[in-house]
C-alpha cells in the first residue's frame, strides 16, 4: 500500500460560494499573528520494505517472536511547532533530515504515524475523504522542480485553472479572468495564458506554479525548495515576488530549504531540523546571530566563505548522519557533536574530557595510523592521561589500538556493556592499515569508549528541550541541547 493520499476528483458543494474557496470558505478566521497551524508530537515513519509483512521482523529471543516496526525509517520523529498567520517559518537542515516528509505530512499528502496537525484549530491528522479534499483548497504546496510539476501538454491558463475546477470555484469565464489576473500578480503577462510551459524559463515556471497554488485562495503554502533549481540571480526575484504575494494575500508560508542564505532572505522564524527532530527554533536574527545548538553552529559555519584564509576554520560537521532507522538515543546530534557533555560519574577537567572526546571520535572513525601507546598518549593527551577511573578506561582503550600493547588489552572489550544501542556504524571510516595490524582492535576500543563515556553522557540519556533567553528579538528561542540545562 502506498502512503500517498491522492486528491480525489472534483465534486463541489453546489450550495457553496463559487468565487471564494480556501480561506474565506471555511468561515474560521485567524487574525494576523495568531496561530494558524500547530504541529504536536508529529511522527512519520516509513516501512523500508513494501508488502504485507513490511515492518514485521522475527526476534526469536522474545515471545511472541515478532516485532513490528523495528526497521522503520523515522523520517519525522516527534516534531512540535506552531506557525502564525502571515509569517514565514523557514525549515532548514541537511539532505535527508526529514524536511520534505514533514511538509508532506502537514499537507496530509502522507498519513502521519502519530501526532496532531491543528489547522485553524481542526486536526488534519483526523481528516480523510471529502473533508480532507475540501481543506486542500486552504493549504497548497509548491515544489522544487517547476519543470516536472507542470504538465507540458497543458496550456498555462488551464494549469492555473485546474485547482479551481477541482474545487468547483467560479465558472469558465470567471476562472479565465482569475487565471489572467493571477498571471499578472505573479509577475508574468496575462497574454501568457495560451502558452505551454516549455516556452517559459525556470523562474517563470515557478511563477506559474505560484499562480496555480494561489488560484484557490489558500491561507497557507508549504514551499518545498521552491527556488533551489533556479539560478542564484533569479532566486532573489522569485523570493521577492513571494514576499509581495504574502503581503497582498495575507499568506502564511512554511518554507523548506537547505540553503541558509535563502532561508535568511525569506524567513521570520527558522526551525533547524536534524535526523527527524527540530533541534532549534528561533527568530531569524536570533538564530543567525545567536545560535544555541551545536548543529546549528556547525551548519552556519559550513556556509562557504569567499575568503580563503578563513577556510580552515570551517567544515566542523564531521562524520556521517546516523541512520534514521536506528537514531541515537537522547540528543540525535550527539554522535557528531563537538560539544558532547562529559559523563557525570568521572571527575574530569575540561581539558581531560576534550582530549578523551577527541580520542573517542578518532578511534570510532579510525582516523589515525597505527602507532605505539606512548605515541597515542602524546598525540591525543599531550602525554598525560586523565586521572582516576576515566584514565584507567582510556588506558585500556589505548591498549586495544596501540601497535605495541595489543596483548595487554586482549579480552577487555568483552566486559564492556551490552551495546544495546548501536551508533549506526556509519561513522566508521575503516582505516585499512589499522584493521590489518595484528595488535589493533578498533571495534573493542570503540565499544569500550562508547559504553564507558559517550552512552553515559546526559546527551545519550535524555532528549533535550530547553528555552533560552533571546538576545535578538523577543520570541521564545528553543534549543534542544543539554548545554542549556
Ligand atoms: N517513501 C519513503 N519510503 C521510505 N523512506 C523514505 C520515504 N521518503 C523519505 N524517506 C526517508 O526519510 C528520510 C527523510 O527524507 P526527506 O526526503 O523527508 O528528507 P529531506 O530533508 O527533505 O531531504 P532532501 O532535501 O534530500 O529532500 C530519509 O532517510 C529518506 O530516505
Amino acid at each position: 500500500m502506498s502512503d500517498t493520499v491522492q486528491d480525489p476528483g472534483s465534486d463541489r458543494d453546489p450550495d457553496g460560494d463559487r468565487s471564494v474557496i480556501g480561506s474565506e470558505m471555511s468561515g474560521e478566521d485567524v487574525a494576523h499573528g495568531e496561530t494558524l497551524l500547530e504541529v504536536d508530537g508529529l511522527k512519520k515513519y516509513f516501512s523500508q520494505e513494501s508488502g504485507l509483512l513490511s515492518g514485521v521482523s522475527l526476534d526469536p529471543s522474545q515471545f511472541p517472536p515478532i516485532e513490528i516496526g523495528r526497521n522503520r525509517v523515522k523520517a519525522v520523529d516527534d516534531v512540535n511547532f506552531e506557525i502564525r498567520r502571515g509569517e514565514t517559518l523557514g525549515l532548514v537542515g541537511e539532505s535527508g533530515c526529514g524536511k520534505s516528509t514533514l511538509g508532506r505530512t502537514i499537507l496530509r499528502l502522507l498519513k502521519p504515524t502519530d501526532g496532531n496537525i491543528y489547522f485553524k484549530g481542526q486536526d488534519l491528522a483526523d481528516l480523510s475523504g471529502e473533508a480532507l479534499r475540501q481543506k486542500r483548497a486552504e493549504i497548497q504546496m509548491i515544489f522544487q522542480d517547476p519543470q516536472s510539476s507542470l504538465d507540458p501538454r497543458m496550456k498555462v491558463g488551464r494549469i492555473i485553472e485546474e485547482p479551481m475546477r477541482a474545487h468547483g470555484m467560479l465558472d469558465d469565464e470567471g476562472r479565465e479572468a482569475r487565471a489572467k489576473d493571477l498571471l499578472e500578480k505573479v509577475g508574468l503577462d496575462s497574454r501568457h495564458y495560451n502558452r505551454h510551459p516549455h516556452a517559459f524559463s525556470g523562474g517563470q515556471r515557478q511563477r506559474v506554479n505560484l499562480a496555480r497554488a494561489l488560484s484557490v485562495n489558500p491561507d497557507f503554502i508549504v514551499c518545498d525548495e521552491p527556488v533551489s533549481a533556479l539560478d542564484v540571480s533569479i532566486q532573489a526575484q522569485v523570493l521577492n515576488t513571494m514576499e509581495e504575494l504574502q503581503e497582498e494575500f495575507g499568506l502564511t508560508y512554511l518554507f523548506i530549504a537547505h540553503d541558509l542564505s535563502v532561508i535568511r532572505h525569506i524567513s521570520d522564524r527558522v526551525a533547524v531540523m536534524y535526523l527527524g527532530n527540530v533541534v532549534e527554533l528561533a527568530e531569524k536574527e536570533e538564530l543567525f546571530e545567536n545560535p544555541q545548538h551545536p548543529y546549528t553552529e556547525a551548519l552556519l559555519e559550513s556556509i562557504p566563505v569567499p575568503d580563503p584564509r578563513q577556510r580552515d576554520a570551517r567544515g566542523v560537521l564531521e562524520g556521517e548522519v546516523p541512520s534514521p532507522v536506528n537514531p541515537p538515543s537522547g540528543c540525535r546530534f550527539r554522535t557528531r557533536c563537538p560539544r558532547l557533555i562529559a559523563p557525570d560519574e568521572y571527575a574530569w577537567t575540561d581539558e581531560e574530557w576534550a582530549h578523551t572526546r577527541a580520542f573517542l571520535r578518532a578511534v570510532k572513525r579510525r582516523t589515525f595510523e597505527p602507532m605505539t601507546a606512548a605515541e597515542i598518549e602524546a598525540e591525543f593527551f599531550g602525554g598525560e592521561l586523565p586521572t582516576g577511573d576515566a584514565g584507567e578506561i582510556v588506558r585500556r582503550a589505548i591498549d586495544h589500538v596501540a601497535t605495541d600493547r595489543g596483548d595487554a588489552g586482549a579480552g577487555v572489550g568483552a566486559e564492556t556493556g551490552s551495546g544495546t544501542e548501536t551508533e549506526s556504524g556509519s561513522d566508521t571510516a575503516g582505516g585499512p592499515e589499522g584493521v590489518g595490524h595484528p595488535n589493533v582492535d578498533w571495534a573493542d576500543a570503540t565499544e569500550l569508549l562508547l559504553e564507558s563515556f559517550a552512552r553515559q553522557s546526559i546527551c545519550a540519556r535524555e532528549r533535550p528541550a530547553y528555552e533560552v533567553e533571546p538576545e535578538y528579538g523577543t520570541e521564545p528561542h528553543f534549543a534542544a541541547c543539554h548545554l542549556h540545562r
